[in-house]
C-alpha cells in the first residue's frame, strides 16, 4: 500500500490564454511509516502536486494511486482517498470554527459517521497523539496560543485517522522551538505508522527529517532521493533559486578546491572531517 505518483502532469486552465503547465511529468512514491518532503521554490509545483494527493486536483495526464485507488473522474472514489490522506494546509489555524476544542477535532469524524460513542475515542486519540490532554476540551480554540492552535487543527484531521498526512508549509510563521516541536511530533506520528508529505521550501529541515527528498524546480523533478543523495547532487552543482544549508555550500567550495568531503548538512560532522585532514 503506497501513494504513487507516476508522469503526473498537471495544466492549470487548459486551453485558454491563461493555461500553465505547472507540473511537468512528475513522479515519486510515499509509503505509511516513512516522511517524505517536497522541496522547491515558490512557483515550483509543490501545492499542485500535494492537492493531487488527496483528490483535489485530478491529473491531466499521468497518474497518481493511493493505496490502488485512482484519482480521476471517478468522484466515488476521491471520498475514499480523502479518508485515507489528510490534507493540511498552510495556516490550518485559521480554518477553525467551533466553539469547543472537543467539537473541533469531533467534526472530522462525525461528518464521516463515526458513532457518537467512539467520538471521545477518536478526539482523545487524536489530541493525545499532539501532546494536547483532557483539560483541553472545553476549551475555545480562539483563546489558545498559536502553537495550540495549530496543534488543535492537525489533531482534528488525525481523528480521521488517515494513513497519510500531506502538509503544506506546516512550519510556516512558527519560532524555532515552535518548528522543533511541530517536526517531533509529526517524526512521532511517523514512528506509529503514518505516512508524512512534507511540502516544504526549507530544505535544512527536510534534510533533517525526511527519509526521501523529492526536489522540484519550474514543475519537473530535479532530484528523487534519500537525503544522501541530494546532498551530494547540491555538493556537485547549484540550482538556482534554491537555498542550500550553509553547510552544504561550505562543503561545495571545499570540493572546488580539491578538499575530499563527505557527504553531509552536519556541521558537526564537516568540522570533523575537516579536523581529521589537518591532524594527519
Ligand atoms: N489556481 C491557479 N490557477 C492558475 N495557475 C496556478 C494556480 N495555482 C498555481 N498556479 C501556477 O502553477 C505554478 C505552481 O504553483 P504552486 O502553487 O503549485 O507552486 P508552489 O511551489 O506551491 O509555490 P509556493 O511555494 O509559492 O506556494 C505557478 O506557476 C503558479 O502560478
Amino acid at each position: 500500500m503506497s501513494i504513487i505518483v507516476d508522469d503526473l502532469v498537471y495544466v492549470y486552465h487548459q486551453g485558454t490564454p491563461l493555461e500553465t503547465e505547472a507540473l511537468k511529468g512528475v513522479s515519486m512514491e510515499a509509503n505509511p511509516g516513512e516522511w517524505v518532503s517536497v522541496v522547491g521554490h515558490t512557483g515550483s509545483g509543490k501545492s499542485t502536486l500535494a492537492q493531487h494527493l488527496n483528490a483535489l486536483l485530478v491529473p491531466t495526464k499521468g497518474k497518481v494511486e493511493v493505496d490502488g485507488i485512482l484519482v480521476g473522474d471517478d468522484t466515488r472514489e476521491h471520498r475514499k482517498i480523502r479518508q485515507r490522506v489528510g490534507l493540511i494546509f498552510q495556516y490550518p489555524e485559521q480554518q477553525l470554527f467551533e466553539e469547543t476544542v472537543f467539537a473541533e477535532v469531533a467534526f472530522g469524524p462525525r461528518n464521516w459517521g463515526v458513532s457518537e460513542e467512539e467520538i471521545p475515542v477518536r478526539v482523545r486519540e487524536a489530541l493525545q497523539a499532539v501532546g494536547l490532554d483532557e483539560s483541553f476540551w472545553e476549551r475555545n480554540p480562539f483563546q489558545l496560543s498559536g502553537g495550540e492552535k495549530r496543534r488543535v487543527a492537525i489533531a482534528s484531521i488525525l481523528s480521521i485517522r488517515p494513513r497519510y498526512l500531506v502538509l503544506d508549509e506546516p512550519t510556516a510563521g512558527l519560532d524555532s522551538k515552535g518548528r522543533d516541536e511541530l517536526c517531533s511530533l509529526l517524526r512521532q506520528l511517523k514512528v506509529s505508522g503514518t505516512g508524512i508529505i512534507h511540502v516544504t521550501h526549507d530544505l535544512e529541515l527536510a534534510l533533517e527529517y525526511s527519509d526521501k527528498i523529492l526536489v522540484l524546480e519550474s514543475g519537473k523533478a530535479l532530484f528523487w532521493g534519500s537525503p544522501e543523495v541530494i546532498v551530494e547532487e547540491l555538493i556537485e552543482r547549484e540550482i538556482e533559486g534554491l537555498v542550500v544549508p550553509p553547510v552544504v555550500e561550505l562543503a561545495r567550495r571545499l570540493r572546488d578546491v580539491g578538499f575530499d568531503v563527505p557527504v553531509t548538512w552536519k556541521a558537526q560532522t564537516l568540522a570533523s572531517a575537516i579536523e581529521e585532514k589537518f591532524q594527519k
